[in-house]
């Protein structure tokens, strides 16, 4: 391991006990070697004052020979610590005495360094008046030195032992005093680094260099917890911004539903996994029946409103596994996966049917609408996504022809009847121009007087290469497509003409009956056009009945109430067509100024025999007559119905027994022969 690798606080440690180490061995060797050099020096010192004086102490005993007495003198040197041998010379240089005895020294010897370290030697010449007589050699020992000297540096040793230990406890106080801020400093950068929690800030209630460091790493960790809560809105308004993208591409504002797009994309796995686990999976297109009319008569709002509540319903009869998508206006479209037989599919497109049925209430009004619906099925039809989705549009168109809120299906039979929808309604875009529709009348005749009061004006197309196109086929095309206004004012304008003609030509006022759609009924300018119309061809308007089917009053709106009123008090009759088959509240007969009730022909039909249309056809005429209002009955074909309703006090009949829809010339006839019913009868 590196000194680098180790924490601050052992690296102080080390630092400082290296250095102080290496300080107090210089210091104890430095001490040692002047110890010795000092000691020695007096030893030197000591040894030249006692040589001296023993010089002068055995001068005596050289002088007079006597080794006796030097030997004592020499023996007195044995108390000396330092002393190792003594020898004492005489004047011819041959040994005189010693210590110890016989002890010889080797005066040739060279002095070295190391002997130096080891022996001291002193030469002190002896001398009688002024004359040398001997010399004394004394050679002396620092063993002794060396052991003083070992017992002050253990001495020294052990104080510095000591003073370590004191040291290093104070550099570890100092440590951790400088250390732990640090420490501390290094755990709040960790959890920062770990939890991304920029708001902690580490407190150090200090001034010095640390305190500085601590507050600079509070001030970044502000300045960055700043710039991360910048980048974090950023962040969420960027994600709120692809979430809102991600909703617009592929989800629909009103309903919250997924969109076409995203239909697609669920229906391409649908089918691939109907494929890979052989089970069947359906596509089914569902068409809000009469869905226009809301939308124009009661606005965008209301008709949001109806959206999102039809995809409520519609996702409370389906399983969360199904996807429902709005692909259109007031198309909707739903994936079922994993269904095993067709039988599942039409389960479901039942439900929805009934659902759908139900009244929606809306800002208070009730609504009615329904659904056409198409439905395709995986693998069966096809597997090919784009024909899928087109053989449900068949089917779908095909419900709807059929008579809307119903289901159907897809057959490849419905493809020929498809192209014949499309050839008919190209084929209308050019009925006007072409002067391909008529009007073809239908006698009204007067239950009491017997007479023809009126006609009601019914249009016909006949088309070179289609031939004669019934009304029930062609004009709810014209109103899907919008041809349905200026179809409208045509039959008006020609139908109003017509009475006016036969008023002119035979001095008879003949009422005349003519079918508003609810098409008409909601242009803004209705009342004008009506009255600009019908002014221009000379017509009084007492003369002329406004036929309305009872689905138009649905909406309870305001403006229609208006346009109706507008109307009657210019004089028009007002007329509810097939009574009793639409709508199921007739609070609206309060409502609207209405004159005459058109009695259905599917009521006249089982006169006199079936029960219920007995019943009904009772009920709508006492009805009538408690609200002062006129009746019409439809569908007319036998005497004992028109007995029957004689003898009920319906006003007047319509029907073939009088005559079938004929065109002018034959109804004029009708007028001439005042009711003859055997003239006309039966050209249709
Ligand atoms: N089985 C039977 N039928 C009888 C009898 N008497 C009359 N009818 C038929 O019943 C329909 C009566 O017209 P609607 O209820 O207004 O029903 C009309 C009306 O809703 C619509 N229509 C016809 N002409 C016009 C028009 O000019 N404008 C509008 N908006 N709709 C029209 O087409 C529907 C069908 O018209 P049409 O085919 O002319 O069929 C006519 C008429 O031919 C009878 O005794 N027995």
């Amino acid at each position: 391991m590196l000194l680098r690798d180790f924490k601050i606080g052992k690296k102080l440690l080390l630092i400082n006990l290296i250095s102080a180490s290496f300080t107090m061995t210089l210091l104890i060797l430095s001490i040692a070697i002047i110890a010795l050099i000092t000691n020695r020096n007096n030893l030197i010192q000591d040894l030249k004052i006692q040589s001296r004086i023993l010089g002068e102490s055995l001068s005596a005993s050289i002088a007079f020979n006597d080794a006796q007495s030097a030997q004592h003198l020499l023996e007195a040197l044995r108390w000396s610590p330092y002393i190792q041998k003594v020898v004492v010379l005489n004047r011819e240089g041959q040994t005189f005495s010693s210590y110890p005895l016989q002890v010889k020294i080797d005066l040739n010897q060279k002095l070295t360094f190391w002997n130096s370290l080891s022996n001291v030697v002193i030469q002190q010449p002896i001398g009688v008046s002024n004359q040398q007589v001997g010399q004394i050699y004394i050679v002396a020992s620092l063993h002794h030195i060396y052991i003083q000297l070992g017992k002050f540096l253990l001495l020294i040793f052990f104080g510095m032992i000591l003073a370590g230990a004191l040291g290093v406890y104070m550099i570890r106080r100092l440590q951790i005093n400088l250390t732990k801020p640090i420490i501390g400093l290094t755990d709040s950068m960790r959890q920062v680094s770990n939890t991304d929690d920029y708001s902690l800030r580490f407190n150090l209630d200090s001034k010095d260099e640390l305190g500085e460091l601590a507050s600079g790493f509070n001030t970044m960790l502000g300045k960055i917890e700043s710039h991360q809560a910048k980048l974090d809105s950023e962040l969420l308004r960027r994600k709120h911004a692809e979430d809102r993208l991600q909703q617009l591409a592929f989800y629909d504002e009103v309903t919250k539903l997924p969109n076409r797009h995203y239909f697609k994309e669920r229906m391409e796995g649908a089918v691939a996994s109907s494929i890979r686990y052989k089970k069947l999976c359906c596509i089914m297109v569902i068409d809000l029946d009469d869905f226009k009319i809301v939308n124009d008569t009661l606005g965008h709002n209301v008709s949001d409103d109806l959206l999102l509540a039809v995809a409520k319903r519609l996702s409370n009869v389906i399983r969360t596994s199904d996807v429902l998508c709005r692909i259109g206006g007031d198309e909707f479209a739903l994936v079922l996966e994993n269904i095993l037989i067709a039988e599942e599919a039409i389960q479901v497109a039942k439900k929805i049917i009934n659902t759908l049925s139900q009244p929606f209430v809306l800002e208070g009004r009730e609504v009615f609408i329904g659904a056409s619906i198409g439905v395709s099925l995986c693998p069966t039809d096809t597997a090919d996504i784009p024909i899928l989705l087109r053989n449900a549009d068949t089917a779908m168109y095909s419900a709807k022809n059929q008579g809307k809120n119903s289901y159907q299906m897809y057959q490849p039979e419905m493809e020929s009847k498809n192209i014949l929808r499309f050839s008919l309604e190209s084929a209308l875009r050019r009925a006007l121009e072409n002067n391909e529709l008529l009007l073809h009348y239908q006698p009204q005749v007067d239950l009491i007087s017997n007479q023809t009061t009126g006609f009601e004006a019914l249009v016909r197309w006949n088309n070179a290469e289609l031939g004669l196109i019934s009304p029930t086929d062609f004009i709810p095309i014209a109103e899907e497509i919008g041809l349905i206004i200026p179809i409208g004012e045509f039959v008006l304008y020609t139908a109003c003409l017509q009475a006016q003609q036969w008023r002119e030509r035979h001095a008879v006022d003949i009422n005349i009956s003519v079918n508003l759609s609810g098409r008409q009924l909601i242009q803004a300018n209705i009342v004008e056009r009506i009255l600009a119309i019908v002014e221009s061809t000379g017509l009084p308007f007492n003369l002329l009945t406004i036929e309305l089917t009872e689905s138009i009053l649905m909406d309870h709106s305001k403006e229609t109430l208006d346009k109706l009123e507008k109307l009657s008090q210019s004089g028009f009759t007002i007329s509810i067509d097939d009574f009793g088959t639409g709508y199921s509240s007739m609070s609206y007969l309060k409502r609207y100024p209405i004159d005459t009730l058109k009695i259905d022909r599917s009521f006249v039909s089982g006169l006199p025999e079936d029960a219920n249309d007995v019943a009904i056809t009772q009920a709508i005429i006492a009805l009538a007559k408690n609200l002062d209002m006129k009746l019409v009955a439809e569908g007319v074909e036998t005497e004992e119905q028109l007995e029957f309703l004689r003898v009920h006090k319906c006003d007047t009949a319509q029907g073939y027994l009088h005559s079938r829809p004929v065109v002018a010339e034959q109804a004029e006839q009708f007028i001439l022969n005042k009711n003859d019913r055997n003239v006309v009868m039966n050209n249709e």
